[in-house]
């Protein structure tokens, strides 16, 4: 048998009203008129804890091939700190909808179904990827849908995201929700384990293999967490950053083989120009950085792929130490997006440079199964409740978050609850 069946549903008596308060269950499948949700307003652009506002508004509507979801939990993302800011772009000048609801990870139930789906009904529990197309280009039809120019990110480039009790999405956005985690775990980790099985599988021929080396950053946040176990999946080596010895130990429990931490070097930021004081300075640094990658892969054998996303502050280094051949493969900068590199390394070692961005149903839907099959640790982190959604945010912002991925309570009325009867029981 499946180690994730979906029994029965749940009966239960609920009133009809026009709107609930957080956590209270509405009947199945009722939908109200209004909702609760955490908003962003253009005219608010700024740090989370200013620019999220609890606000109530309608319920989204339904298109034929959408899917209406209860919302149990919902993932915390970087891109919830980006489209608050509005940097590098603001949400409203991508979606031009009055007002952004942040938020591209949940796990909920099935609430209402478009008349054209066919593979979810109502009751169903789902975790839900954000990637969103039109469906109907050459990329989505044999090609990549990650390449269509209708890609776009619900959360961030759509305006009706998971910070709410519903959120509409598209169909095929739905997966089946592992079964042994609980409503905060699962919804914290499908956007980052996606992207990072993207990053690290989807890119011919420099998929990652068993035995070759990775070196990940930012290794105990929410991408670098599941590289790692995504690298022992494969049968690869993966060798993880910190900036703070507190999250070693983390980071080693997920299986790297082993750890360095970027404050014992000082060869972060651009790239000096070459052939300056200051760039030797700068290279004996990062041959330094390259020697301490060495004694854990052995003397001389540099890294296969370089998992990239801290971006201006590693770039160049991480475009010296990424072995002949080699991928760097890079799916953000949160560090800057001016970043630099000394192309001589590039061509004379014909190295790959490789843009990643998350995950099309296929990649998403790989990953999603090594959950629900626990070959992967979700790795949550902290979990919030509704009120401190900025506060979660806000964390994150300054780094100041605890290792893993971070989870928000919507409609789960506490922690630690597995099922829609569990979330019944308790609010009883
Ligand atoms: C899953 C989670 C993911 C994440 O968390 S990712 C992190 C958060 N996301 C981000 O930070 C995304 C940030 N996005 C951006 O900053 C911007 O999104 C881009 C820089 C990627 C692109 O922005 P722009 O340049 O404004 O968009 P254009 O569509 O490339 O170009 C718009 C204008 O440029 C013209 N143009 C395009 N290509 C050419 C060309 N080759 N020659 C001349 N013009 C060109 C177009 O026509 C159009 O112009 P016209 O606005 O006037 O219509
Ligand atoms: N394009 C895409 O599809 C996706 C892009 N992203 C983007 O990726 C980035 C990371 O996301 P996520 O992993 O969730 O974030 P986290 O904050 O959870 O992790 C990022 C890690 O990067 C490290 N880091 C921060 N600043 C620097 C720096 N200056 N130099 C080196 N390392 C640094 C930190 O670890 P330490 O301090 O210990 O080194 C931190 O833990 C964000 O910008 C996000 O928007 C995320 C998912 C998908």
């Amino acid at each position: 048998m499946a180690l994730d069946t979906q029994t029965d549903v749940a009966q239960y008596d609920a009133p009809e009203k026009d709107l609930y308060e957080i956590g209270e269950m509405p009947p199945m499948g009722y939908v109200p008129k209004q909702m609760y949700c955490w908003c962003i307003r253009r005219e608010r652009h700024g740090d989370p804890d200013t620019s999220f506002q609890q606000e109530v508004v309608d319920v989204p509507q339904l298109d034929s091939h959408e899917v209406l979801v209860l919302v149990m939990a919902a993932g915390v993302n970087y891109n919830g700190v980006w489209a608050g800011k509005g940097v590098p772009i603001s949400p409203f000048d991508v979606h031009g909808a009055e007002f952004h609801i942040a938020g591209s990870d949940a796990s909920g139930i099935v609430w209402a179904v478009g008349d054209k789906v066919k593979r979810w009904k109502v009751g169903d529990e789902v975790v839900i990827h954000c990637n969103q197309d039109d469906g109907d280009d050459e990329e989505c039809n044999g090609g990549d849908p990650m390449l269509s120019p209708s890609q776009r990110i619900w959360g961030y480039e759509t305006p009706d995201g998971s910070f709410a009790q519903f959120t509409n999405v598209q169909a095929q956005q739905l997966m089946p929700r592992p079964r042994h985690l609980t409503w905060e775990e699962s919804a914290c980790y499908t956007l980052t384990l996606a992207t990072a099985y993207r990053m690290l599988f989807g890119h011919h021929p420099h998929e990652l293999k068993p035995g070759q080396n990775v070196l990940v950053w930012g290794a105990s946040g929410g991408l670098g967490s599941y590289a790692i176990q995504l690298a022992n999946t494969a049968g690869a080596n993966a060798i993880g950053v910190i900036s703070d010895e507190s999250k070693r130990d983390f980071v080693m429990s997920m299986g790297a083989k082993g750890v360095i931490n970027r404050k014992d070097f000082k060869c972060w930021g651009q790239l000096p120009t070459v052939n300056t004081p200051e760039y030797s300075e700068w290279l004996k640094e990062a041959r330094k950085f390259g020697k301490a990658i060495w004694e854990i892969t052995g003397k001389g054998v540099n890294v296969d792929m370089v998992f990239e996303h801290p971006g201006e502050a590693t770039f160049p280094v991480s475009t010296l130490v990424v072995k002949k051949g080699g991928m760097v493969v890079i799916c953000a900068g949160t560090s800057g997006y001016n970043t630099t590199f000394d192309v001589r390394y590039m061509w004379m070692h014909q190295k790959r440079l490789q843009g990643s961005h998350f995950a099309h149903l296929k990649q998403a839907a790989a990953a999603n199964q090594l959950m629900v099959e626990r070959r992967l640790d979700p790795c949550m982190s902290e979990v919030f409740p509704w009120e401190e959604i900025p506060h979660a945010h806000m964390k994150m912002m300054r780094n100041e978050h605890k290792p893993g991925n971070m989870s928000v309570l919507v409609q789960a009325p506490t922690t630690g609850l597995r099922t829609l009867e569990d979330a019944l029981e308790a609010k009883r």
